[in-house]
């Protein structure tokens, strides 16, 4: 590619010369036949855009509130894991270039950096997502932790009993630098068992290999000597080992109970779940499919978003994620009822190529696109942004009958 990126595909591509194959596979992958992780990509392109001219755009005011903290753009920072893989200073690059676009940074409960990292790196405003260990104490130690360095909410993922088959993971036998361990969640050691709190503590946590031999230990049948889950990825065993599969609707009570923090669940794809998920309390609902990684031939995000915006009635704000590589992408989730927009992949290539700046450089094309769709489509702030913005194919296909 000559000269400087111009966009989030050309970011992608820098980021694939930058990474390891095995890293790269792990961050652009996506579930078994990935078809919903092109779908999540192709579908935004059968929506079409209805712009309205000769409206004074001279002035372009992006800015809204989540949660009740103002920021930039209607764009957030999806958590994703393991940023170190990207780039050696890890969230806290991607953290302070949130900070210099001035949009939320959520941070992964399986990050390279800790909250305390996190937050005292800068001064973004910053969401925790977590997954719910089987070592609840362990979990509600890390809702404490964020609770206690100034994190505004609680992400709860919610779609991810087991980690998808991410095939390439797999095939690369995906393992991390010996250097980098998963600083954020040291105590996640404990979590796997605890059979194995005999072995030694400090020669556990430092690094990814070590925990999959211990994982890989913990799930060996004494008696056959047998490993009884070999088919997976090391982080697939990895997940499987800490993660709690029994986590349900009645749970969202006791996460309640251990923070005062809102509580916004991510991976809603249906109206039955929206429903249920306003009936525990929760102060917003992303929609999501966890960027194609989990269930293959689950929908793209974007066709299921306005079906879940129906069944929640406005009672609290829906997000989106999956698939956004463009400010048109973004414009057209908000027409189609999303407060704000969560990003994943665009932030990692971004990290990837150039760390701190090149986050800021892909946060800041995707709000200066987005800008540009808004004057072209004559909306001088977001919420002169409407249903009759976009078109569906579905709408389309019904206007030709
Ligand atoms: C490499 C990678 C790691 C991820 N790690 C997490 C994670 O730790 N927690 C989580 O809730 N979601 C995780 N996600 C899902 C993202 O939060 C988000 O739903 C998804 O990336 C959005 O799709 P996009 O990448 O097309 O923007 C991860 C996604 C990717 C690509
Ligand atoms: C036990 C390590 C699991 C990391 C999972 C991160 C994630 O959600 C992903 O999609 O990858």
């Amino acid at each position: 590619m000559a000269g400087e990126p111009v966009n989030v595909n050309e970011f992608q591509e820098l980021a694939r010369q930058a990474l390891p194959k095995m890293y790269y596979d792990y961050y652009t992958g996506g579930a078994e036949d990935q078809h919903t992780l092109k779908e999540n990509v192709e579908s935004f392109r059968r929506i079409i855009i209805r712009p309205r001219i000769l409206v004074d755009v001279s002035k372009i005011d992006m800015s809204t509130t989540i949660l009740g903290h103002k920021t930039s753009a209607p764009i957030m920072i999806a958590p994703t894991a393991m940023h170190k893989l990207a780039h050696h200073e890890g969230e806290v690059a991607t953290a302070r270039g949130a900070a210099a676009c001035d949009v939320i940074m959520g941070l992964s409960y399986m990050s390279t950096c800790t909250v305390e990292e996190v937050a005292s790196s800068c001064n973004a405003v910053r969401f925790f997502q977590i997954y719910v260990y089987k070592r609840r104490d362990i979990t509600a130690l890390m809702v404490h932790r964020a609770e206690k360095n100034g994190f505004g909410a609680i992400i709860l993922t919610a779609d991810t009993p087991r980690l998808g088959r991410r095939e390439a993971d797999i095939k690369n036998k995906v393992d991390v630098d010996s250097r980098i361990s998963f600083n954020n969640c040291d105590a996640r050691i404990h979590a796997i068992t605890p059979k194995i709190k005999f072995l030694e503590y400090q020669t556990l946590r430092s690094c990814f290999s070590q925990v999959m031999q211990t994982e890989m230990f913990m799930l060996t049948d004494r008696s056959t000597n047998k490993t009884l889950q070999d088919k997976g990825s090391n982080i697939e065993a990895l997940a499987a080992g800490t993660f709690d599969a029994s986590l349900c609707w009645k749970d969202i009570e006791w996460l309640k109970s251990i923070t005062k923090l809102p509580i916004l669940i991510k991976g809603i794809l249906t109206s039955e779940d929206a429903i249920k998920a306003i009936e525990a309390g929760v102060a917003g609902i992303i929609v999501s499919n966890h960027g194609a990684r989990q269930l293959d031939y689950a929908p793209a995000t974007i066709s299921v978003l306005e079906e879940v915006v129906h069944a929640v009635q406005g009672k609290v704000p829906v997000f989106y994620d999956g698939g956004v590589r463009r400010g048109t992408d973004i414009f057209k989730a908000l027409a189609l009822g999303a407060k704000a927009v969560l990003i994943g992949r665009a932030v990692i290539y971004g990290l990837a190529a150039k760390g701190e700046l090149g986050v800021k450089q892909v946060i800041q094309m995707l709000k200066d696109e987005f800008e540009l769709t808004m004057a072209l489509s004559g909306c001088c702030s977001v919420d002169d942004i409407t249903r009759s913005h976009v078109k569906t194919e579905k709408e389309r296909f019904i206007c030709r009958m």
